[in-house]
């Protein structure tokens, strides 16, 4: 056996001991970063040189410990786009894809520019993917924590992003009423799904990007009336929510009486995952319970 192929069995078995969900991807992901290659092309590595196996158990170690694989590589893909990413910042996760898909098709539709804003833009893997796929928008960010934000002025350094810091509940006033798409992957976990958290996240993403009051519907209530500030009538939000939340993260829309087309959306493992809502013009908000 090759000393490639015997040293990422004996890392997936490790990983797999520790309780990580994709031991064989992270194993070969890993191998394929110290070797400065990707994972597909492994295969044509047959032995591995005696200095990078140390570097390599480094990390292997580290992962068992279950830091985030996104942690040691430093990047996360995200869509068609890559992120830097360490500690300090949310790690993009694949569900959010569907969301900046959203978007994406939202904003091709439209006249340019477009305008779009990222509300809790993390390290700026939506507004980047969406500036990215919709080169005619004009795309706006913002991040209230200062280490993510520093992320995100990385990611979205050259993209042309207006990329702010502060507090998404008073963000962009001078767009008020002229957005045209909002995205918002906000904190939604409630405090009391605390345990069930994986390690990975619990223990290395922000807690400010996890949690949000006791049934975790904080943040999306203050977005349903932000959203209704910053876009124009027509408008349209769509919002990433935990999976327990396919009922409840729409119904702050449906009850503030001041959106239409208010749907929820599966992720690709058919979980509830996001929410999308128009913004009603006036003779539509007049009629609306
Ligand atoms: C779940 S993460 C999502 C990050 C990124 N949008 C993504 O999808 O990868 C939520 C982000 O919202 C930020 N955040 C939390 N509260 C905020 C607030 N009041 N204003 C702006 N950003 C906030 C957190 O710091 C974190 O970066």
């Amino acid at each position: 056996m090759s000393s490639r192929r015997r040293l990422v069995a004996e890392a997936v078995e490790r990983l797999r001991e520790a309780g990580v969900p994709s031991p064989e991807h992270d194993a070969a992901e890993l191998l394929a970063h110290v070797l400065g290659t990707t994972r597909g092309r492994l295969v044509l590595v047959d032995d591995v040189p005696a200095g990078r196996r140390e570097e390599y158990a480094a990390l292997v170690a580290r992962r068992a410990a279950r830091e985030p694989l996104q942690h040691l590589t430093g990047t996360a893909a995200f869509r068609h786009v890559e992120l830097r990413v360490g500690p300090g910042v949310f790690v993009p996760r694949p569900e959010t894809e569907l969301l900046a898909g959203w978007a994406v098709e939202r904003a091709s539709h439209l006249p340019p520019p477009a305008v779009v804003v990222d509300l809790c833009t993390g390290s700026g893997a939506i507004a980047k993917a969406i500036a990215d796929e919709v080169p005619g928008a004009s795309v706006h960010a913002v991040e209230l924590d200062e280490r993510a934000h520093a992320w995100a002025v990385r990611n979205l350094a050259g993209t042309g992003v207006d990329l702010r810091q502060g507090d998404f509940a008073t963000a962009f006033e001078d767009l008020a009423g002229t957005v045209d798409v909002i995205t918002c992957n906000p904190p939604y976990i409630p405090l009391e799904a605390w345990e069930s958290v994986a390690p990975e996240a619990r223990d290395h993403d922000p807690h400010l990007a996890l949690f949000s009051g006791e049934d975790g519907l904080d943040a999306i209530r203050v977005l349903a009336r932000r959203a209704a500030r910053l876009l124009r009538p027509g408008g349209v939000v769509g919002f990433e929510h935990a999976d327990v939340q396919g009922d409840s993260a729409p119904a702050v829309f449906t009850a503030a009486g001041r959106w239409t087309e208010v749907r929820d959306h599966p992720d690709l493992a058919g979980r509830p995952r996001f929410t999308t809502a128009r913004l009603a013009g006036p003779t539509e908000a007049a009629k609306a319970p």
